[in-house]
């Protein structure tokens, strides 16, 4: 069985995805593998610096060479073209790591973070969507303790499909407005009714 989770940026979806990963699920992280894989790719570094310009490179430290990637959000949250053509660059390239890691274990039961898995029409890779909600205002207060600024946060989010219509869109709603117990409570639920 596959399980795709989605939700608002900050709702919960790497917590929820952590949380099924303990009941014996096998972990895919969408973000990461973005980050650790594509974005760190020589071919990628190339196709940024070609569309981008020099300023989204690192230039000093010890990532010098690699993609600079809040300076790479601040370009593409500020211009909705260039964001979509990165998406199109970048995620026909997430679908082969998911590819290659869902086919390597056909047997496991998968639980895959996807943020954007009804914005870019992915359903038909799972069994079952779950989306992970938060109020607007836990969503922005975890954000901010993370780090994340209020300006920031929200012209991402206004860059996703509203989290009432994924809400509505998907299979299982875990509410994560709660205690990490509480979330692992809907969860264990949840997968004993799945597995
Ligand atoms: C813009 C980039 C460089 C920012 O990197 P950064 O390390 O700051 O963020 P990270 O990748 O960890 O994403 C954090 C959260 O931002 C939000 N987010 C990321 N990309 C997008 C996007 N294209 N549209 C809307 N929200 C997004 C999601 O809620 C995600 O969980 C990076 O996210 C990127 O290249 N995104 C394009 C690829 C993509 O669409 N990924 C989503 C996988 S389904
Ligand atoms: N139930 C909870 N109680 C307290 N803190 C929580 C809870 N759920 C998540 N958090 C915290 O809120 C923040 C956002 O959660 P998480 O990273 O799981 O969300 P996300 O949807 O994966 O975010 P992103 O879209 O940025 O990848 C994290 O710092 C996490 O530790």
């Amino acid at each position: 069985m596959i399980l795709g989770i989605t939700g608002g940026m900050g709702c919960g979806k790497s917590t929820a995805t952590r949380i099924f990963e303990e009941m014996g699920f096998r972990r895919i992280d969408s973000d990461a593998l973005v980050r650790d894989r594509i974005l760190t790719s020589p071919e990628c570094v190339a196709e940024a610096k070609r569309r981008f310009g020099a300023e989204v490179i690192v230039t000093d430290a010890a990532d010098c060479g690699q993609i600079d990637r809040p300076a790479l959000a601040r370009v593409l949250f500020a211009d909705e073209a260039k964001l979509r053509a990165w998406e199109d660059f970048v995620l026909p390239r997430l679908y082969v790591l998911w590819r290659e890691q869902l086919e390597g274990d056909r047997a496991a039961n998968w639980v895959v973070e996807a943020p954007l898995l009804y914005e870019k029409g992915l359903e038909n890779w799972f069994d079952f969507v779950v989306c992970v909600a938060s109020s607007s205002a836990t969503q922005f207060a975890r954000l901010a303790e993370r780090g994340v600024s209020h300006t920031l946060a929200a012209q991402r989010i206004s860059k996703q499909l509203p989290l009432a219509q994924k809400i509505e869109k998907a299979d299982f709603v875990l509410s994560n407005d709660g205690s990490t117990d509480f979330l692992r409570d809907q969860i264990k639920h949840l997968a004993a009714r799945l597995v």
